[in-house]
């Protein structure tokens, strides 16, 4: 629980938006209907700057434009490629960077380097739950010892489009599940750019990227993104279902996540946090 009652002496945290997406849009929207609560939205980081128009927000297309705007965080909601190309110049910069493109971190020089960064400025490197669930619990069941932890997406036939999937399976002709990849959370995180990133979310909070288990499965019986999580350790055992709603302007992304973002946001600035 975050009680997002803020400290009305301390300063607005300063955001600034890369990607103005199914994500980024939202979280837009949310910022800015939010001014005067702890948080202020100073723009974002698009490819075209009309991109921006119709919210109303200032849009730059080069990070030195954006990291003029003074932001304390950047919330990048733009990719991989986004990632690699501006996130450790943000933390260099001394900023704050919180990710969406978690499964980026599966490249273990990048996770590197931005570990680096963000220990020489003293700044962080933040992951919101983003479209998952029960990171608070799994992360305590990790301090008394994990043994196992799987985790299982199912999404519907058109989230698996313009994904390596279309070359397992003829996606427009499934009429049932079909588990198309089994391996570890580094391995769907880079082949599944768009739709495992939290698969790297959940390794990077217990077991890592090479020892969590990862199922991704095409399954035409459902309209949202299901992700089920299993783990075993010392503490218990966690089962855990979650049927997301796609977003609607992205169905390879659960409508939950820039909301999952939003709460990390607020959370910044809360007078009480959990
Ligand atoms: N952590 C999580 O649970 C989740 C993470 N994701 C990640 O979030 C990313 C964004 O998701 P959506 O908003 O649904 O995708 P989207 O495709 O709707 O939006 C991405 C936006 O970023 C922009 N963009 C791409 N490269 C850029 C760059 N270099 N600079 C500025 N803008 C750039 C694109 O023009 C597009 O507007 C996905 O690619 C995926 O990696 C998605 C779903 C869940
Ligand atoms: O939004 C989701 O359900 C998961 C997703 O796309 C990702 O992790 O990349």
């Amino acid at each position: 629980m975050t009680v997002h009652t803020t400290h009305e002496t301390a300063a607005p945290l300063r955001v600034a938006l890369i990607g103005l997406g199914a994500i980024g849009r939202v979280i837009a929207k949310e910022l800015l209907a939010r001014q005067g609560e702890g948080v202020q939205l100073l723009g974002a980081l698009c490819q075209h700057e009309s991109e921006g128009a119709e919210l109303g927000l200032p849009v730059v297309t080069t990070l030195a434009a954006l990291l003029a705007l003074q932001p304390d965080l950047v919330v990048e909601a733009a990719g991989h490629g986004a990632v690699k190309a501006y996130g450790p110049e943000v933390l260099r910069a001394g900023r704050d960077l919180l990710l969406v493109s978690v499964g980026v971190l599966s490249d273990a020089a990048l996770l590197a380097e931005l570990e680096a960064a963000a220990r020489a400025s003293g700044r962080q490197l933040l992951l919101p739950s983003g479209a998952l669930a029960g990171l608070d619990y799994l992360q305590a069941a990790k301090l008394a010892g994990l043994s196992r932890v799987c985790l299982r997406s199912r999404k519907p036939p058109l989230a698996w489009r313009d994904t390596p999937a279309e070359l397992l399976l003829d996606l427009a002709k499934l009429s049932e599940p079909v588990v198309f990849f089994r391996g570890s959370a580094r391995d769907a995180a880079r082949s599944y750019p768009k739709n495992a990133n939290v698969a790297a979310t959940l390794a990077l909070c217990t077991l890592g990227l090479d020892e969590t288990l990862v199922e991704l499965v095409a399954d035409p019986t459902i309209s949202g993104n299901e992700h089920e999580i299993e783990a075993s350790g010392a503490v218990g055992e966690l089962h855990l279902t979650l049927r997301n709603t796609a977003s609607p302007d992205n169905p390879k992304t659960s409508l939950v996540t820039p909301y999952s973002v939003m709460r990390s946001i607020m959370a910044r600035r809360a007078v009480l946090s959990v």
